[in-house]
């Protein structure tokens, strides 16, 4: 049987559904606010702006990127003047919630998998 997944359904169900989800999102939150090369990015960010950041990171990552409808990424990071570097951090913190969140190495690497692609349009390199 093809066991293989490919919608935003079943990849937030293996991770553990709604109770996972919560947990994750504030393990990352946590973690981009402690990062000090992160966090003045976020500074003139009003605290439910950022919640709502850390929900649509997570349901692109989960999804891909047709999980989301908004504002072009491209678009919405393009004031920030982002670096690779400051994507990679970020990355790295929500790989390191799942972990913590009991997520699989395999299923953590399907996850980042969604986000690296999506790497120029954050930090405004040429397409
Ligand atoms: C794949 C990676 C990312 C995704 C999917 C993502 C998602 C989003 C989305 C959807 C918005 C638009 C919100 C809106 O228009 O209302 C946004 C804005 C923003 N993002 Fe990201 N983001 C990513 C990476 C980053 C990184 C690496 C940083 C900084 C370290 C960052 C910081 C911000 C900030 C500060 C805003 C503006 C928030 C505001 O003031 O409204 N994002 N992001």
């Amino acid at each position: 049987m093809d066991n293989t997944r490919d919608t935003t359904a079943s990849l937030y169900e293996t991770i553990g559904g709604a109770p996972a989800v919560s947990t994750v999102v504030d393990l990352f939150y946590d973690k981009v606010l402690a990062d000090e090369t992160l966090a003045p990015h976020f500074r003139d960010t009003d605290l439910v702006a950022l919640k709502a950041h850390q929900r649509t990171f997570i349901t692109v990552a989960l999804g891909g990127p047709a999980a989301y409808k908004g504002r072009p990424l491209r678009e919405a990071h393009a004031q920030l003047s982002l670096k690779g570097e400051d994507f990679d951090r970020v990355v790295t913190h929500l790989a390191g919630s799942l972990a913590e969140a009991g997520v699989p190495e395999s299923t953590i690497a399907e996850i980042a998998g969604h986000l690296v692609p999506l790497k120029p349009e954050v930090t405004g390199a040429p397409r």
